[in-house]
């Protein structure tokens, strides 16, 4: 670097706050204005809408002026908060404006550009970019070039230019810290800082030191299922969330943060990466635990969550672990779909509609409208031509009702002041005489007499989706590789569990499914992204269901195979495959990450040897101490040990996890040592982090980091099953800076069989049992 260049840089920097710094005072009086303009319509909103909601008794008659006025509010409060976004990017800016610098030289021009990166653009009044928002076509060139020709996609097709220097700062407060030449992607020197940091209690961008396959994730915009393969600590979660901020940018006028859904881990995870899209100056994504998302649908039900299940799975055989890998294929879906699309009117269990309980519509009445639709029609189109058929027969008996006794007793008794409520936005002159005003009354008491009817006919309460699925689990001829009576007794079992409003997860989507299928609800196409984190603890069954109900989603499905809880590991160019036959996808793409970032290279390295296949992983260059294995002989003496090491580990690092098989197990932990340190013991209702320490089951600690982290038990009693090879590579991985595990007896021959090189860690090994 020419000497000089530094002051040159800091020149530039000070002269650029300067300016970030009088737009930040200009948007501030905007969003003054802006904030009293919100006030004034909210104010008229309230005046103008004071209805009674529990008259508003039919949702068709929802009044337009009312939304008109609900659209007025959120504009003013969209354009406050546009406002607002806007001025903390400015602020973010104005204590470090950009991260990046490259000089081009395009074709035909005799002077290069400098042009520098940051996390979002800035523009004078002259419309000069003084920063590139990094997500702008040039800027990828900072990503993904070497120095020399180089080409990017703009969306007016590619271009190519003359990459003559590309050049790294970290700012800080206004002041350079450090600022090199590279000519790699992103250099060593600033991930190594980054990545050398303590853990936060939120995940941070990644902006600055994006690497070219991350790029590669972040800015596809043709696939329809992009399947994002990485081993742990490679950057998948970072890398999307950076894609959801690139395709915000990317298609602003036709996509915004709520048509895309994530589904996430764990609640925990959820808090964890909310701070990222913000920090990028954008509005978060929509967030939902597949518990979450499930309870939801089956309302008055809990359905077991992927927690429940690994609690119990440990103690399944083999025919139940059969049935409930057939229970997440694809090919049950199929079975599902067949039956599902050959049902004839008969076989379709339909409810009775009571009313004051009797049947109002009994469930042959219902039947026979059914079947009047022609059978080559979709069996969810006849469902709903049957819905507005009955729809049509209640209104007509409400307007036959109207002037029977009851309905005229309750009008003599009714007050003026609940009169006056009822008609409201009604004026008397809307009526031609008397007895249009009474029948207007009378309709509206027999609407609200009846509305249970309606609700049952809205919710297609005539139709038992639960019977039905019991119908197909009954009917179906299963493999020979299942236990026939295996089979039937998970069908009893599915039946019995309903009466005490429980479903199991495998039974969840399939159920689900049948619902929509059959009556051709419960679709989501205004979502336009679905992003699935963790894929390889979902079923394809499940990822078919959401595929059915998010059908104009564009599907992002990302994973780490070697990560699955309690299950085989599958190969990712296989499931793939899977997926694309389940799906039917046009343009799908694998994209496999094999770099991890997250531990030191000594723990990566460790971690690896776990895996069969995995001298694929690559470690990043950061340096740490080896990882150590304590082994004792029983627990009292092992829960010693548990506690010298959490009080070394606490000296130096903010978070330390001690990571145990299940919920019981962590109990254990929690209670044993809770006295000497402020411990905090995590189940899935929690939703933050706290610093110091934490015991938690492996599952919760999905997606997550800590700078220490404390295996506990990894004997070969706890650990006896390949099953759990990626339960252990799980904890293993969750690690930055320092890994210690603790056997309670035995080390897992999952430890002691791997091909772990022995200077890769230290083992603190009380020399025999103190009962031999
Ligand atoms: N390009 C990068 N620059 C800086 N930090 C990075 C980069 N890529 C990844 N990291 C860091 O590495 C750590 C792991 O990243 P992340 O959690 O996104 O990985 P992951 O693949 O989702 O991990 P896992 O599957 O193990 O949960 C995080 O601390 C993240 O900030």
């Amino acid at each position: 670097m020419e000497p000089g260049e530094y002051k040159k840089e800091q020149t530039r920097v000070d002269s650029i706050i300067k300016k970030i710094k009088a737009r930040i005072k200009k948007t501030r009086v905007d969003l003054h204005r802006a904030h009293q303009e919100t006030k004034k319509v909210q104010q008229n909103y309230s005046a103008n809408t004071s209805v009674n909601y529990f008259e508003v008794d039919d949702r068709i008659e929802t009044s337009a002026e009312l939304q008109q006025q609900r659209g007025l509010v959120s504009r003013d409060l969209e354009n406050e908060s546009i406002i607002k976004r806007h001025l903390n990017t400015l602020k973010d800016l104005s204590n470090s404006p950009y991260f990046g610098r490259i000089d081009i030289l395009d074709p035909d021009e005799s002077t290069p550009e400098n042009l520098y990166i940051g996390t979002a653009s800035f523009v004078d009044q002259n419309q000069n970019f003084l920063i590139y928002d990094w997500r702008a076509p040039i800027a990828s060139i900072y990503y993904n070039g070497t120095l020399g020709k180089v080409h990017y996609t703009t969306p007016a097709g590619q271009l190519s230019t003359d990459l003559l220097k590309k050049r790294q700062f970290q700012i800080q407060d206004g002041k350079i810290n450090n600022m090199f030449d590279t000519n790699e992607t992103v250099g060593d020197e600033m991930l190594q800082h980054a990545l050398g940091e303590q853990n936060d209690e939120t995940m941070q961008n990644i902006v600055a030191t994006i690497q070219s396959e991350q790029n590669d994730i972040i800015r596809d915009t043709k696939s329809d299922l992009l399947v994002v393969q990485g081993v742990a600590g490679s950057g998948k979660t970072s890398a999307i969330l950076q894609r959801i901020a690139f395709l915000l940018y990317h298609s602003r006028s036709s996509l915004v943060a709520d048509q895309i859904v994530l589904l996430s881990p764990n609640k925990l995870f959820s808090h964890y990466i909310s701070d990222v899209l913000p920090s990028l100056g954008e509005r978060n994504m929509r967030q939902v635990t597949l518990a979450e998302f499930f309870n939801h649908r089956f309302e008055g039900f809990h359905v077991q969550s992927i927690f429940d299940r690994y609690e119990n799975q440990q103690t399944q055989n083999n025919d139940q672990i059969a049935i409930h890998e057939y229970k997440g294929s694809a090919q049950f879906m199929a079975d599902l779909t067949k039956y599902i699309n050959n049902l004839s009117a008969a076989d379709i269990d339909f409810n009775d509609i009571n009313f004051r309980g009797k049947p109002f519509f009994t469930g042959e009445f219902i039947r026979s409208i059914f079947e009047k639709y022609p059978s080559r029609m979709l069996t969810a189109q006849r469902m709903l031509k049957t819905k507005n058929q009955l729809i049509r027969i209640l209104k007509k008996r409400i307007h036959s009702s109207i002037h029977e006794p009851w309905v005229n007793e309750e009008l003599e008794t009714l007050s003026e002041e609940r009169i006056r409520t009822m008609m409201k936005g009604k004026q008397l002159r809307d009526f031609q005489s008397q007895d249009d005003e009474r029948d207007f009354l009378a309709t509206k008491l027999v609407k609200r007499e009846y509305r249970i009817i309606y609700d049952a006919i809205y919710n297609n309460n005539f139709f038992d989706p639960y019977l039905q699925y019991t119908d197909f689990l009954n009917q179906l001829t299963v493999e020979a590789h299942i236990n026939e009576e295996q089979w039937h007794q998970s069908a009893i079992n599915f039946a019995n569990q309903l009466e005490n409003h429980q479903i199991s997860l495998d039974n969840a989507a399939p159920l689900l499914y049948t619902r929509d299928l059959i009556t051709g609800e419960g679709r989501n196409r205004a979502i336009k992204y679905l992003f699935i984190d963790e894929m390889q603890d979902y079923s394809i069954a499940q990822l078919v269901y959401l595929r059915f109900i998010f059908s104009n989603a564009k599907f992002n499905l990302i994973g780490d195979s070697e990560q699955a809880l309690f299950k085989a590991v599958e190969k990712p160019n296989q499931l793939l495959k899977n997926l694309n036959n389940a799906f039917g996808t046009r343009h799908s793409r694998l994209i496999t990450l094999r770099k991890s970032y997250r531990s030191t290279y000594q723990i990566t390295t460790f971690a690896k040897s776990l895996l069969p296949d995995g001298n694929e992983i690559e470690a990043f260059n950061r340096q740490g101490p080896v990882p150590e294995i304590i082994v004792r002989y029983d627990n009292e003496v092992a829960i010693q040990s548990l506690k010298t090491v959490i009080k070394e580990q606490l000296n130096d690092n903010g978070t330390v996890a001690i990571i145990t098989k299940n919920m019981a197990e962590a109990k254990f932990i929690y209670h044993s040592i809770h006295r000497n340190f402020k411990t905090t013991l995590l189940d899935d209702a929690d939703r933050t982090l706290p610093k110091g320490a934490i015991v938690l089951p492996v599952y919760l600690a999905k997606g997550l980091e800590f700078d220490s982290v404390i295996g506990w038990d990894v004997s070969a009693t706890n650990y006896n099953s390949n099953q759990l090879v990626g339960t252990l590579y799980t904890i293993a991985t969750r690690a930055m800076h320092s890994l210690i595990l603790i056997s309670v007896g035995a080390v897992s021959p999952l430890i002691t069989k791997a091909n772990i090189p022995n200077e890769s860690f230290k083992i603190d090994h009380q020399l025999s049992s103190p009962n031999k």
